[in-house]
């Protein structure tokens, strides 16, 4: 049972007893240096000081919502609902140190089964109330931000009670999970009985199955076991019009795949309260391995081949020269300097880390598709750096955010955009995307740093996964990376998909007309009208209302 996880408010990722990530002195210096950060440290207001509006949730309604889930369950203290004020984006974390502009919830609602969340849709329909759901709160899109859009009341329809796994099909490999489910609680009771969902997003350590398949997620292991979607079998969701089930086998020609309108909903189709998965036997043994590639061409020629000749490894990662040198100078001046040192005597001039991992049920099994992957990268020159990396990689793979907190306490606008597109397309991609945020951010006389790595291989192409470090406009950190996000939007239409796996939420709405066309955007909103009339499931989300 995982209902006691923290939701006061969220100034940082790092969870409550977890160990925080700061920089180390020699990291700072290279920052200083790149950069030109200042001393400045700037730690997030006390959320005793914040203004938060009381609750509007009138009488009648709660009164309804208590009867239902007892009065426990429905939360209208301020520190309640400050912990549901929005998701974990840049500019929502930026809002909640400063104290701005937060979008804060009416009243937080807590059901423990499907049942529940039905009848809570139902009076909430009644009332004319808007409902988020929210899952880990994870969303770097705005995909919960407590919007009214025109009704009475919004509240967060939080699922951490949800929070069971309902069955186990040894034979056909599937799990039915509750959506409240955390990722580390799902992998954990799925290891008890000898499987794995082998679904790792950075985020794994907060958010749920339910999130997941809402945003159509993609962890670090998607070379190997696929997209969050991929491993959907059925799901269950809790509607103003009803309850809906999909999937009843593991294909079907009983017309367009319905399935898939559910997944990557974004909570305005449904409260998706159960998904069946596929799951996996858990690994019996695991290698990690990096190796430099000379240049960013050679380096997606290398995943190119591995994508078209079928032996990806389940974690293949590529990253451009700057995020190769970022990730050199943060673990440490010497190893860095030992690192160059090595490289220019290789003959290598434009370094880049690729990562490769493989889990496999035996030795034999991991030794072939290893020996696979390197016959693919005959025509590529790779300088071997070793396990000791490659492993290194493995066990800080979800401490990066947590790096994210020390660096926004030292004033650095730090955030993460992604895209994909096909192989023909991908460096001028990156390279548009790069220009624009490089020119949009910039506030002194340094360039910010703007990284790159491909981490999502597919036969017909890959995404791209940006991260920046620039110093934060202390005066209008909100603009500054607004403008800089739209600026990079602009550039990504038309040449590549608006979101790899991050989703649509409010961030990504303006371009999702030009994806999808006037069609796509009547076809969701036709959708959306058969089940939630009067539209109030999660307002302002994916489409315009
Ligand atoms: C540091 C960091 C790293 C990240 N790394 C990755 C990554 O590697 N891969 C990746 O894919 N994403 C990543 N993300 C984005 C985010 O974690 C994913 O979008 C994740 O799937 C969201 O899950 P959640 O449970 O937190 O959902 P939430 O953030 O709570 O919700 C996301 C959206 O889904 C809706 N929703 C949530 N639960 C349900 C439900 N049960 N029914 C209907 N709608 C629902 C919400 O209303 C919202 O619109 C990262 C985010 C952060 C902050």
């Amino acid at each position: 049972m995982n209902g006691e996880i923290e939701h006061t408010l969220r100034g940082s990722w790092t969870p409550s007893g977890a160990a925080s990530a700061p920089l180390s002195p020699s990291a700072l210096r290279w920052l200083r240096h790149r950069i030109g950060l200042t001393e400045t440290t700037t730690p997030a207001v006390p959320s005793s000081l914040l203004d938060v509006p009381g609750s509007s949730l009138a009488d009648t309604p709660r009164a309804e919502l208590e009867a239902l889930l007892g009065e426990r369950h429905v939360l209208v203290d301020t520190a309640a609902r400050l912990g549901r004020a929005g998701g974990m984006s840049y500019s929502d974390l930026v809002r909640r140190r400063d104290g701005a502009e937060l979008a804060v919830p009416d009243a937080v609602l807590l059901p423990s089964d499907p049942e529940l969340v039905q009848g809570v849709l139902e009076i909430c329909a009644r009332h004319d109330i808007a409902v988020v759901p929210f899952g880990g709160g994870t969303s770097v899109v705005g995909g919960v931000d407590a919007l009214r859009g025109g009704k009475n009341a919004v509240v967060a329809l939080d699922l951490v009670r949800l929070d069971r796994l309902i069955s186990l099909d040894p034979d056909s490999r599937i799990a039915v999970l509750q959506a409240g489910m955390r990722a580390t609680e799902a992998e954990s009771l799925l290891a008890a009985h000898g499987f794995t969902l082998g679904h790792f997003p950075q985020s794994f350590e907060r958010a749920t199955i339910g999130g997941f398949a809402a945003t159509r997620s993609a962890g670090q292991a998607s070379s190997g076991y696929g997209r969050f979607e991929d491993m959907v079998e059925g799901v269950r969701l809790a509607t103003p019009a009803g309850e809906w089930k999909l999937g009843v086998a593991p294909a079907s020609a009983a017309g367009p795949d319905l399935r898939q309108l559910a997944i990557g909903s974004e909570g305005i189709l449904g409260v998706i309260t159960e998904v069946a998965v596929r799951v996996r036997p858990a690994p019996r043994r695991s290698r990690y391995e990096a190796f430099v590639v000379d240049g960013w061409q050679a380096g997606t020629d290398a995943v190119r081949a591995l994508a078209q000749e079928r032996v990806l490894a389940d974690v293949t990662r590529l990253s451009d020269p700057t995020e190769t040198e970022v990730q050199l100078a943060l673990s440490g001046q010497l190893k860095a300097r030992a690192l160059g040192n090595f490289l220019r005597a290789k003959g290598v001039r434009n370094p880049c880390l690729l990562v490769l991992g493989w889990d496999a049920g035996s030795r034999t099994e991991l030794k072939q598709r290893r020996a696979a992957a390197v016959r693919a990268l005959r025509d590529v020159r790779t300088v071997r750096l070793g396990r000791a990396a490659g492993e290194s990689w493995k066990s800080h793979r979800f401490s990066g955010p947590r790096q994210r907190d020390a660096l926004l306490d030292r004033g650095v606008c730090v955030e993460t955009l992604e895209t994909a597109t096909s192989w023909s397309g991908l460096s001028e991609l990156r390279s548009a995307v790069r220009t624009a945020l490089v020119r949009n951010l910039q506030t002194g006389s340094k360039p910010p740093i703007v990284m790159c790595h491909v981490s999502h291989a597919y036969e017909t192409g890959a995404s791209l996964y940006f991260t920046v470090l620039a110093p934060r406009d202390a005066e209008h950190a909100l603009a500054q990376w607004q403008r800089a996000k739209e600026a990079a939007c602009d550039a990504i239409a038309g040449r590549g998909t608006i979101s790899h796996h991050h989703a649509v939420g409010v961030d990504h709405r303006p371009w999702l007309g030009a994806e999808i066309g006037d069609i796509g955007t009547a076809v969701l909103t036709a959708a959306k009208r058969a089940v939630d009339p009067t539209g109030i499931l999660n307002p302002g989300k994916l489409i315009r209302d």
